[in-house]
């Protein structure tokens, strides 16, 4: 394994992710598009560096630009790599999900505090051996990061919801019915992605603080009109402003650096390598 973490070259210590319908966050001033090599082969796209309201932030968007790559085909070990590489110490990860339950309506905002995870085939570690590692998810999103994303939604307005499981599907199809039931009715999960996991275990191996801004699209297909891909996209389009706003007034709410009595992910290998 190349060394773990990288030496961060301090370029910027905000990562942002974003997720379908949100490829360009229209918010960062003098942008420049990098291109950051890892170990693990190509990130998503360039990754664009720039300033937001005086804070360095690095955006990439992770499924490219134009949505060229499916959510089990995301490179999502060299997207973590390459924003730690470039001195991420937070990520905002902007995501579209179903919705599994009535009163998360189309347009709200989740703050998932908890994931269940039904991908199959993924690359889910930096640690392959011969250094192991095995960190823990108990409380897989940062809590600063994600009381700085509640306090700032409900600042702007918006109808934010400050906890939500959220359960992530290997797609890229979307779910049957009969798992749909299962997901909410068995599991009480209450909203459903494909992209979450591997991408919040290999921040917190990575050592960063990440949690995501969910924006919600559909009702699944346990409602009466079962979702399409179209009706994501429009209805994440229609939401972008809200997070692009969401996004301009948090960034310059979080400290340089985390509070350790408020986290624990900058330290998240100290219990866990073997
Ligand atoms: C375009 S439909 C499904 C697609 O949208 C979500 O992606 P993201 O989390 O990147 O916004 C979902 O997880 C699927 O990948
Ligand atoms: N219903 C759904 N299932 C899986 N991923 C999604 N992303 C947005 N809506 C979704």
């Amino acid at each position: 394994m190349a060394e773990f973490p990288p030496k961060p070259e301090a370029v910027a210590d905000i990562g942002i992710i974003g997720g379908s319908g949100l490829y360009d966050p229209g918010i960062v001033e003098n942008p420049k598009e990098v291109k950051v090599y890892t170990p693990y082969g190509e990130p998503s796209d360039y990754i664009i560096v720039g300033s937001v309201k005086g804070r360095r932030v690095a955006f990439l968007p992770r499924h490219g630009r134009g949505h060229r790559i499916p959510p089990h085909r995301i490179n999502y070990r060299a997207n973590i790599w390459a924003l730690k590489k470039l001195g991420a110490k937070w990520i905002i990860a902007v995501s579209a999900v179903g919705s599994l339950r009535e009163d998360y309506k189309p347009g709200d905002i989740v703050v998932p505090d908890q994931f269940i995870d039904m991908t199959k085939k993924r690359d889910y570690t930096f640690f392959e051996g011969p250094v192991v590692a095995h960190v823990s998810m108990a409380e897989p999103f940062c809590e600063h990061l994600r009381q700085e994303i509640i306090r700032t939604g409900r600042d702007l307005g918006y109808t934010i919801h400050e906890r939500g499981t959220y359960i992530c599907i290997e797609g890229p199809r979307f779910s049957t019915k009969a798992e749909s039931r299962v997901w909410k009715e068995v599991f009480k999960a209450d909203i459903i992605g494909m992209t979450l996991v591997p991408e919040v275990n290999l921040a917190c191996e990575a050592q960063i603080c990440y949690a995501t801004l969910a924006l919600v699209t559909d009702y699944d297909v346990w409602a009466e009109r079962p979702v399409t891909a179209e009706e994501v996209t429009r209805v994440m389009r229609e939401n972008t402003e809200k997070a692009r706003r969401l996004l301009y007034e948090l960034i310059p709410r979080l400290p340089e650096s985390p509070d350790p009595a408020r986290c624990s992910c900058c330290r998240s290998l100290e219990t866990a390598l073997l």
